[in-house]
């Protein structure tokens, strides 16, 4: 049984880097629950800072997990705070319970982190058939070449394709309870497409489908507390309907990119993607532009990034490699690591690192 107040100690003992307080007396634990083995909460800052609170979310981690009987800790990044949530408890004196409780940012909806896993980085679309599913598998394999450990989950349910992409097939082994990713060019891979026949992948609709993305996120044995997973990259289904809100709604996000073609239908979408993560307070880390060139043109996402106010991370070619590499189940940055388009991803990677404070 653990006691609130060690976890409030514990959580005092991690330095606010921006009061110099400690994290608890800051006023930036938002809806704290210990009971009996777990406890979790929000940790809410500024947007601009989200990165910078990156490793105080991971040391209040740690803090609590070591407590005695502390069996799970679940602590959520989430950005813009509204202002004033983060005032110190004496600028509320003289004001009732119930009228500072009114001040308070609703509970998140309730996400479960899973084990072992630093940042959780979306790769959304907000239409089909950009190359959204390229980007992640590509984007992940650049991320490892840093020399971080990564995953990649495809949450596609519409048309899951990372078997393909990465080359792998086969129902994934279970351990202890625990399913045990496939590993494919240095990366932990596992797919909706891998829980099911290929045919049945159109079924997962709905709750069913955020129910079987929820399940391989936390039962997935992506890291283990000796050796954490760095990142994890979550390839999302493209558009912004009611599944993708239920999905992001329900995921721990540190942050998502967005993939578009640089024309304006696609760009449109693009935007309703970023509005869909401002509604969940998901960080939008920038925007990518794929498919770049004579066809469907260039500097589309770069404009529209610049009047999103979100970074502009770069664009990748019309490139016949990067689809036979796909095709083949040979990602082009772990298959020609010195080329034109590794070099393109490493560029983006360099970016999605800092952005995630990695
Ligand atoms: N830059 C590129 N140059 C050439 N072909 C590309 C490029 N990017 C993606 N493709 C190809 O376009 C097709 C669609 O790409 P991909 O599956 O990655 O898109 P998606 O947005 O994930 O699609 P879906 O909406 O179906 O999940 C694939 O055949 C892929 O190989």
């Amino acid at each position: 049984m653990v006691e609130r107040s060690a976890v409030i100690a514990a959580l005092d003992a991690v330095m606010d880097p921006v009061s110099g307080q400690g994290l608890f007396a800051s006023g930036l634990v938002q809806g704290l629950v210990v009971a009996e083995d777990r406890a979790g909460f929000a940790l809410e800052v500024d947007r601009s800072l989200v990165a910078t609170y990156a490793p105080v979310r991971d040391a209040a981690e740690a803090a609590l997990k070591v407590l005695p009987g502390m069996n799970r800790v679940s602590v959520i990044l989430t950005a813009e705070a509204k202002p004033g949530l983060a005032k110190p408890a004496a600028r509320t004196a003289g004001l009732s319970k119930a009228a500072v409780d009114q001040g308070r940012a609703k509970a998140p909806v309730p996400t479960d982190r899973p084990a072992h896993v630093r940042r959780v980085l979306a790769i959304a679309s907000g239409k089909g058939g950009v190359g959204k599913s390229t980007v992640a598998v590509n984007l992940a394999a650049a991320l490892a070449a840093r020399g971080l450990s990564v995953g990649i989950l495809d949450a596609d349910v519409y048309g899951p394709s990372l078997p393909t992409m990465l080359g792998i097939s086969g129902q994934p082994a279970y351990e202890d309870g625990a399913i045990v990713p496939h590993q494919a060019h240095g990366l932990k891979a596992m797919s909706v497409g891998l829980l099911t026949r290929m045919d049945d992948a159109m079924i997962w609709r709905g709750p069913m489908a955020s129910q079987a993305i929820t399940q391989m996120l936390t039962q997935t044995r992506w890291g283990v507390a000796e050796a954490p997973l760095d990142v994890l990259v979550v390839d999302l289904p493209p558009g912004t309907g009611d599944v993708q809100l239920t999905l992001i709604q329900k995921t721990p996000l540190d942050g998502a990119v967005i993939v578009s073609t640089p024309q304006e239908v696609a760009l449109a979408d693009a935007r309703r993607a970023h509005t869909l993560f401002q509604r969940v307070n998901v960080p939008t880390l920038g925007l990518i532009e794929n498919m770049t060139g004579p066809i469907f043109g260039q500097g589309g996402a770069k404009a529209e990034a610049e009047r999103l106010s979100i970074p502009f991370l770069g664009d990748l070619p019309l490139d016949a490699g990067l689809r036979e590499g796909g095709d083949a189940g040979r990602p082009p940055v772990s298959a020609d690591p010195s080329g034109l388009i590794a070099g393109r991803f490493a560029a983006i990677a360099e970016q999605v690192a800092a952005a995630l404070g990695l």
